[in-house]
């Protein structure tokens, strides 16, 4: 496999193949903003080098997949193993200190061309199970003009109109976090558009967790819980919604899957269903409750960064039981 320096022009690769592409620190000045979610851009995001090596990904690629749904039109390729590692290692240090996410050392990268007639509706891109949490979205449009479409649009909701609007212009950078209300598309272009989206993940919405917690609910069956569960669920069935009944039974069946006993999974369906508080004042019962219920949230749901807070701060030096340690080290990782 060739890196990307390796289509540059000798004069450019000569000189820099051995080093660190680019002199001065990327992404430098970063301006918050807030609403309708937080998200920050940069102008002169990258060096003259690193603009190279980002703008040679489109030349070389050839193996795009298309996506051509009503709403989501741009072909994209996973180009992460042609960028430089210390390319990749620079963008991931900084992207750490301007959101001041905890992010696991790993990104992914993805080459994005729209052509004329593309447009990406609005969604938001919230992380579902193993997602990444926060994505850094880079523009390499030279000369682009208002007339060109590709505008990048953020939206309080999905059917509000626009907030915010940002220009593709070459050399810009846009990062945000992503949750479920981070709404944003791209409006339709009328010349070619290329970005490069540099992804990364949060400590603890791992795509090792993903798998774990996969592996915990798989053929997920209530019929496996406990007869004295029933009366309990029947009764939550003809008060609650849908939703909060099967996340109630999805945590119950995390902890009869964790070997827990029958009273500890009736009150984790109760805690999970709104009906009871986690504290019977038993720590280790405590503790189980709270993360199977967080892990049928993330099954159910996505990982949400509020959430994720409370459940840290109210396992915040508890003991690690051992039955849960799997759980716990993937959920709140050290
Ligand atoms: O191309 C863009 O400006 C943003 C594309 C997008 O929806 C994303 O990266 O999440
Ligand atoms: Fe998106």
């Amino acid at each position: 496999m060739h890196d990307a320096l390796s289509i540059l022009p000798p004069r450019l690769r000569d000189s820099r193949s051995a080093r660190s592409v680019g002199v001065q620190p990327l992404l430098l000045h970063a301006n918050h903003h807030h609403n309708p979610f937080p998200f920050f851009c940069v102008d002169s995001a990258f060096s003259e080098d690193q603009c190279a090596v980002l703008e040679a990904l489109f030349l070389r690629t050839n193996d795009w997949q298309h996506r051509d749904g009503a709403f989501y039109r741009c072909s994209l390729c996973d180009v992460t193993k042609t960028i430089p590692a210390s390319f990749q290692a620079e963008i991931l240090a900084r992207m750490r200190e301007i959101t001041r996410l905890p992010l696991v050392d790993r990104v992914d990268v993805t080459a994005q061309r729209m052509l004329p007639g593309h447009v990406i509706g609005i969604h938001s891109d919230r992380p579902l199970l193993g997602y990444e949490i926060a994505r850094l979205v880079v523009q390499l449009n030279q000369e682009w003009q208002p007339d060109h479409g590709g505008v990048l649009e953020l939206f309080s909701s999905p059917e509000g109109k626009a907030v915010f609007s940002v220009d593709p212009e070459y050399n810009t950078a846009f990062g945000f976090t992503l949750h479920a209300d981070s709404y944003h598309g791209v409006t339709e272009v009328t010349q070619p558009r290329q970005t490069v989206v540099f992804n990364f993940w949060h400590i603890a919405n791992t795509p090792e967790l993903a798998a774990y917690v996969q592996a915990l609910f798989a053929n997920l069956h209530f019929s496996e819980l406990p007869a004295a569960l029933d009366p309990v669920a029947s009764s939550a069935e003809s008060i609650l919604p849908e939703d909060t009944t099967f996340r109630a039974g999805t945590a119950a069946v995390a902890l009869h899957r964790l070997g827990y006993d029958e009273a500890t999974i009736v009150t984790g369906y109760r805690h999970s269903a709104g009906l009871a508080d986690c504290d019977t004042g038993d720590t280790e019962t405590d503790a189980a409750v709270l993360l199977a219920d967080w892990m049928a949230y993330l099954y159910r749901d996505s990982f949400d960064l509020a959430h994720w807070n409370i459940l840290r701060n109210k396992l915040n030096r508890v003991e690690k039981f051992t039955r849960l340690q799997p759980a716990w080290q993937l959920c709140l990782p050290e």
